[in-house]
């Protein structure tokens, strides 16, 4: 059953019929859906590749945020090798001990459901296409070239160098700024002790991304419950494209990573975030540090809320391999420069389930990275 509403024009540029498509919330809320409409599922079945918890003996790495800045110099040092192993290993990590508040937190979370809460017609003012639009909201970004839609609602903006958000719902636009200005100061923190933790000096970052005028997105994906979550998707495999991306989420799990060629379920820990490494950390690492695969899957009783905020070099930044880490023989520069401005408008210009292309030199991580999503 198709769902069609007069609210928004999808698939503009491409060939398949144009269809008019409400959000996802609102198509969740409509009455009688027992399933998806047909233009939401996936040819390849979520269930067929279905997702483990993670084994005892190898569980997702939680890291203690204070102890990166403890005064004892042997607890300071192993919380920087258990982030080199937590980056190296498995490319995602639990942070706990952070210093946000908890309150910051909550309302946080809140304020964004009430924008999701506005009207369609109030959230479609700030339909985009581009990914350097300020800020954007739909279902994704590249709805004109893929085919299949995504059973979330999607809304993003840039709050840094320059702040931008809804000034809809009311106090939305200082909730957003304070958590903004909060994530930056523990993101950098943190690439200061990964920079670290690969043997640079902690200044290495700022000076080589330019941080200073880093590019910051703060997105929130909204997945209201599904009918059939095991046909449709959330979000589907992908890398993420800045440094770091730091998530935050409300109390029911989604997020898979994989690891080890497994889909391994992230299930929440209250109050702590959900950190993995991204596509710019691979380039700047040459490898070390890969920029790991995720999906975001459905259920269909609660609704799921996750809240990225991904940190980035500045927009004309030429992200290279750091020297120290390529020495010409072992380890030869894997990964060709661009700046950060070109590879966002690459990677977004990537189509779903383009697969992989193993002829490909590393140009692009993405390349390799079969799918981007750019949140
Ligand atoms: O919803 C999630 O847990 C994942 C979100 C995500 O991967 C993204 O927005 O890039
Ligand atoms: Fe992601």
């Amino acid at each position: 059953m198709d769902t069609i509403s007069p609210v928004t024009q999808l698939h503009p540029e491409a060939s398949a019929p144009r269809l008019q498509i409400t959000s996802a919330k609102t198509l969740a809320e409509s009455s009688n859906l027992t399933s998806i409409p047909s233009h939401y599922a996936f040819t390849t079945p979520t269930s067929g590749d279905q997702a483990v918890h993670a084994d005892h003996d190898d569980p997702i790495p939680v890291i203690d945020f204070s102890l990166l800045s403890s005064s004892n110099p042997d607890q300071r040092s192993k919380a920087v090798s258990d982030l080199a192993k937590a980056c190296q290993d498995w490319g995602v990590f639990m942070l706990i001990n952070h210093g946000v508040p908890q309150s910051q937190m909550k309302a946080t979370v809140d304020a964004l459901m009430g924008f999701f809460d506005l009207t369609d017609q109030e959230k479609n003012k700030f339909l985009g296409k581009h990914v350097l639009d300020p800020i954007i909201y739909g279902t994704r970004i590249k709805a004109s070239i893929d085919k299949v839609l995504l059973w979330r609602d999607l809304l993003r903006m840039m709050v840094h160098p320059k702040f931008h958000c809804p000034p809809k719902p009311e106090g939305l636009s200082e909730v957003l700024a304070e958590y903004s200005v909060e994530l930056r100061k523990l993101a950098r923190e943190l690439l200061k002790a990964i920079t670290e933790s690969l043997g640079l000096g902690s200044g290495y970052i700022d000076e080589a991304m330019n941080m200073d005028s880093s590019l910051q997105i703060l997105a929130a994906n909204l997945y209201p419950p599904c009918p059939q979550p095991e046909l449709a998707m959330g979000l589907p495999s992908h890398s993420d494209f800045g440094l770091l991306t730091i998530l935050m989420q409300n109390d029911i799990g989604g997020l898979q990573v994989n690891h080890g060629g497994k889909w391994v379920k992230v299930d929440p820990i209250p109050n702590a975030f959900v950190v993995n490494t991204a596509d710019q950390l691979e380039i700047m690492s040459n490898g070390k540090y890969k920029s790991v695969l995720h999906r975001a899957v459905l259920n269909n009783k609660t609704t799921r809320i996750s809240i990225p905020f991904s940190i980035g070099p500045s927009l004309n930044t030429v992200v290279v391999p750091a020297e120290q880490l390529v020495d010409g023989k072992h380890n030869q520069a894997t990964y060709i420069s661009r700046n950060y401005r070109d590879y966002l408008k690459f990677k977004q210009s990537r189509v779903l389930n383009k697969g992989l292309c193993p002829n490909q030199v590393k140009d692009m991580i993405c390349v390799a990275y079969c799918y981007a999503v750019l949140c």
